[in-house]
Parts: C-alpha cells; structure tokens; sequence
C-alpha cells in the first residue's frame, strides 16, 4: 500500500484546503468583534482594580467603592460572555468548514477509480477524512482562539504595564521573551515524545483492526494465543511511550509553574520597590501584579498550539495530497443508447494491472449480439473477473476498445454507463440500513410498491413481508444466498441493458440455488448478459462461452456447438463436471 507523500502537494494545493475552511465575510466580521471583545475586557479589569484600591486608601465612600467594585464585576461577566460567545463562533465555523472539507474529500475519493482504492486503505481513508481534518479544523479553530486572542492579550498586558511604568514594563517585556524562548526549547523534547507515543497508539489500534477482522481465522486455526501475546507486546510499548510522554509533560508543567512563580514574585518585588520609591501607587502596583499573572495563561496556549500546528500541518499536506490526485480513467461524454438490450464488443484488449508489468488479459475479441449471453470460464486466477471489470469501466484496457451498445467506454458518459450497465458480484455489499436504502442505495426512488414487486421477482417475497418494519427494517444477518438475491433485486430495479453477473461460488442450499437460478434467466431475459460461471450448471442457458486460460480466450463459440464437439474443452469440462452436454 502506498501512503500519502505530504511532499508532493504545492503550498498553492495547501492553500485551497485552507480556503474550503475560511467562513464567510459576515461570519470573519462576527469573529474578529468577539476575539476584540474577549481580549480588551480582561485588559480592562485590573484598571478598575487600580482605582478601587487607590481609591480606597484615598477614603472614598462605601457607596463609590461598591459602585466601582460592580463595574468591576460587570466587566467580568461581559469578558466571560464574550469569551463564550468567541468559542461557540469558532466552533460553529469549525463544524462547517470540517463538513466542507470532508464532503469534499469524501466525493474526491469515491470519485477515483479502482487503481487508486487498490493503493490506499479504506481505513486509510478514513484517517484522511476524518483525523486530518480534525486536525486541521481543530488547529484553525484554535489559532483563532488562541493565537490571535493570546498574542494580543500579551502586547496589551506588555503596552498596559509599560504605560504605568516603563521600566517595570520593559522587566516584564524581557520576562515573557525569556519565558517563551525557554518554552519553545522545552516544546522540543515533548513533541518527539508525543509522536512517539500517538505512533504507539496507531500501531495498537492498527494490530487490533487487523486480528478483529480475521478473527475467524485466527480462532479457525489456534492462533489466539500467540495474538493475545502480540497484543501484550504492542500494549507494553504503548504503557512506555505513554509513561515517557506524562513524566515529560508533568515535569514541564512544574517547570513552567516554577518558572511563573518566580516571575511573579520578581514583579511584586519590582512593584513593592517602586511604591517604595514613590513612582507609583498601590493601585498600580495591584494592577501590576494582575497583569503579571495574567501573562500565563497565552502562554500555555500558544506553546501548546506549536504541538497542534505540527499535526495540523502534516495533516493539511496529506488532505491537499489527496485532493491532488486524479481520476486514471477520463469520463467521456457519449450516452449509451436507452431503453433496449445493449451489443458488447471486445476488440484485441489487452490489460495489466497498474503497477505490476505483468499482463492479465491479452488479445481478447468478443463479439455479443444485443440479447445474446456469454459465459465465462477458466481456472481460478485466468483473468474473468478482470475481464468482467474492463466491461464495467472499472479501468481502462491497456490495448484494444471495449465497445458497449456500439460506444467506445472510453468516450461513454459515466453516469448513462452506471445506469445501462448492471452488475451483481459475489461479495454483495449490504449496508447497515434499511431494507429499502440497501435496495435503492439510498436514492429516494422508486416506490416501495416497486421495491416488493422486485423482492417477490426474486423470491424473497416472504421474506420481506415477514420483516417486523416493512421495508423500513434494519437489514443484518442475511446468508450468501440471501444477499445475492437481495443483489438480483437491485438489479432489476435498475432495469439495464447489460448485465455482468459474478456468481457466487459459495455452496448455497438447493432451494436457494433454484431460486438465484430462476432470477438469473429472468434478469437476462431481453438483456445482453455476461456470467462468471463457478458451476458449470449454469451455462446451460447461454449462448456463447468463452474459455480462459492464464488471460488468454482459449476456446470460443456457441455453447451449443462447443458441447457437441467432442474434442472441445469445454465439451471436456462438462464431462469432468458430470454435467450433461
Ligand atoms: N487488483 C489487482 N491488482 C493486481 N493484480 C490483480 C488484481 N486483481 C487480480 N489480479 C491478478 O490478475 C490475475 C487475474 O485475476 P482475476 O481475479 O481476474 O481472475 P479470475 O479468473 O476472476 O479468478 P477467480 O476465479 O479466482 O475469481 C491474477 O493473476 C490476479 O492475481
């Protein structure tokens, strides 16, 4: 599997990330209000401090001291409220600017094709669109609420102080410098350790995906122990990580606080000096200290924010990464024609896989009428599957056209070629959802009416009316059979006028298997049809048959001419299967 180079992406893809995530003006014109107002009224709040205590050694009344104590607490209030009302704001954008962002990445990468899906992991994917943007998302919130808030509370604390005495100010200038040198340098040893531990984490968490989805097998053959015993090693090195990550970070805590104190009480010394002196007020000398304390605070935020800006980052480069990749196969314009069983030609295809040299399918030429079927066979790895693949557009042939209803595939509009082309796979994919929603997948149409017609055509007309909530039932625990079935019903409503049809190789009870029989020859009435026989049963209802050896047709012609001829292979295989020709 290939990962995402973060290199690849040019600062101009990074930029469009950032832009999907930028609120609108009226939204950026509310934010910036509520960052001014979270930040301006804390720096006013040690002001009335000042004049409260100034004012009280001077002898004002009870009355002036109250009032200037409630304005006091009004500015409180409104820094809280102002404060709440940024994070709701930043949030809120946060929300639509993530939905955004993975909507958009979400479309993107369905929209790729299969040779991309065979690169990358869904739950590669879904780390993308998920924690990337998270990351991301959360990291602009967070700059807006703390880096700008905490860079302008700092400069105002910093201007404040100097206004009201300037060598304290330029003191306190130099110790918030210091400070952030030094945290910045202390940031340096905590990151590696955070990585290292958040690696840990993915590589627990990738070891349990991993044995939870083979579970079966795991169990089938004994392996329990020796995964139980695995999972204690990769649980231990997380415990270490982890372990290493909190006693760092525990003593930077302390480190910081010492840190703090000391600054603190070098300001009330300075403070205490200059009263003494008679440069400046009590009142002043509170404000002071107040803002002093108030210098932590940003701080903290905007070290921390320098962790969260590494991960935003790679996060940022791995999404613009994703976006940047485009489609292999280029979607053509032409419809297939409506409303009739469509031809199927296959012209000299050849095809390997992307990546591997080797060549899967090689001087193919298929020819089928409008109506006429064909069946696929040959030894398990012979190429039907990729074949079948090519016929849905999957990818494109290496060598050769593939013409459906007369039209290059290449040049045929992909949503007229999704919609005239049906396939039912072996692997039915069933989704947890309704009944209705795994048959229409999740369109709004057609009509429940239609929906039961196309169970009772399938023979799971009893089955359905037995459902506790109708169609609106939550589907789970079908058997192969059943899901195939459930496939055919798709199938039929999407009424095609071609059809693939991979049939499962599953062993399924006999009356299951009568009744996929009977949909198969009923899908393929009036439709043009190829199936990838596993039971040689199967075939006696197609026209053609094509035998495939190790990506080459070795044998091709009308079934019935092919059965009769005693040297055919086919003929051969029927016999070998017990199968009457
Ligand atoms: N996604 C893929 N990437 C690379 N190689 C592939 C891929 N899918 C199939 N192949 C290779 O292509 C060859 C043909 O495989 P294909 O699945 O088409 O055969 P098949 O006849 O359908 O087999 P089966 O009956 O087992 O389904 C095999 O060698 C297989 O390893």
């Amino acid at each position: 599997m290939r990962s995402f180079d973060p290199e690849t992406p040019s600062s101009s893809a990074s930029s469009a990330v950032l832009r999907l995530l930028r609120p609108g003006p009226r939204a950026t014109a509310a934010l910036t209000a509520a960052v001014a107002a979270a930040t301006a009224l804390p720096l006013a709040a040690p002001q009335v401090t000042r004049r409260f205590v100034d004012d009280a050694i001077g002898g004002a009344s009870i009355r002036h001291l109250t009032l200037v104590a409630l304005g006091y607490l009004a500015l409180a209030v409104a820094g809280q409220a102002a404060r709440m009302v940024t994070a709701w704001l930043a949030g809120r954008l946060a929300w639509d600017g993530t939905n955004r962002l993975r909507e958009r990445l979400t479309g993107h990468a369905l929209g790729l094709d299969l040779a991309f899906h065979g690169r990358h992991t869904p739950g590669e994917l879904i780390e993308r669109v998920d924690g990337d943007v998270v990351a991301v998302a959360d990291f602009v919130v967070a700059f807006l609420l703390d880096v700008v808030a905490s860079v302008l509370l700092l400069a105002g604390v910093v201007v404040v102080v100097f206004a009201a005495d300037w060598r304290i100010g330029g003191a306190l200038l130099a110790y918030c410098l210091l400070i952030g040198y030094g945290m910045a340098r202390a940031q340096r040893l905590a990151v590696p350790s955070a990585a290292r531990s958040r690696a840990a984490s993915a590589t627990l968490f990738g070891a349990l995906e991993e044995r939870f989805a083979g579970a079966e097998d795991v169990r089938a053959n004994g392996a329990g122990e020796h995964t139980v015993r695995r999972f204690h090693q990769v649980a231990a090195a997380l415990f270490r990580a982890e372990n290493r990550d909190a006693r760092i970070g525990t003593a930077l805590l302390a480190g910081t606080s010492v840190a703090f104190a000391a600054g603190t009480a070098i300001m009330l010394g300075l403070a205490a000096w200059t009263v003494e002196a008679g440069a400046i007020t009590v009142g002043t000398a509170v404000l002071i200290f107040q803002y002093t304390l108030m210098v932590r605070t940003p701080f903290e935020r905007l070290i921390d924010q320098i962790r969260q800006y590494q991960a935003a980052l790679a996060g940022l480069a791995r999404i613009a990464a994703l976006l940047a990749e485009r489609p292999a196969l280029t979607p053509g314009t032409r419809p297939l024609p409506g409303g009739r069983p469509l031809g199927l030609r296959l012209e000299g295809v050849a095809f390997s896989y992307p990546d591997d040299d080797e060549q899967v399918l090689s001087g193919i030429d298929v020819t089928l009428a409008p109506g006429e079927t064909l069946g696929l066979v040959g030894r398990t790895g012979s190429g039907k599957t990729t074949l079948a693949r090519l016929v849905l557009r999957l990818h494109d042939p290496v060598e050769g056209v593939v013409r459906v209803g007369g039209v290059d595939l290449r040049e045929a509009d992909p949503c007229s070629l999704r919609a005239r082309i049906g396939v039912v796979t072996q692997d039915v994919q069933l989704f947890a959802a309704s009944v209705r929603d795994n048959l229409t997948l999740f369109r709004p149409s057609p009509g429940d009416e239609r929906l039961m017609e196309a169970l009772h055509g399938v023979g799971l007309g009893e089955w359905a009316a037995g459902l506790p909530d109708g169609l609106g039932t939550e589907l789970r625990g079908l058997s192969a059979g059943q899901a195939q079935l459930l496939a055919f019903a798709r199938a039929f409503l999407a009424d095609p006028g071609l059809v693939v049809l991979d049939e499962a190789s599953s062993r399924l009870d006999p009356a299951t298997e009568r009744r996929i029989e009977d949909s198969v020859a009923r899908l393929l009435e009036g439709r043009t049809g190829v199936i990838i026989a596993h039971r040689l049963s199967s075939l006696s209802r197609v026209d053609k048959i094509a035998v495939l050896h190790r990506g080459k047709i070795v044998e091709y012609g009308r079934r019935d001419e092919l059965a009769a001829d005693p040297g055919s292979r086919f003929g051969r295989l029927l016999d070998l299967a017990g199968v009457g020709r």
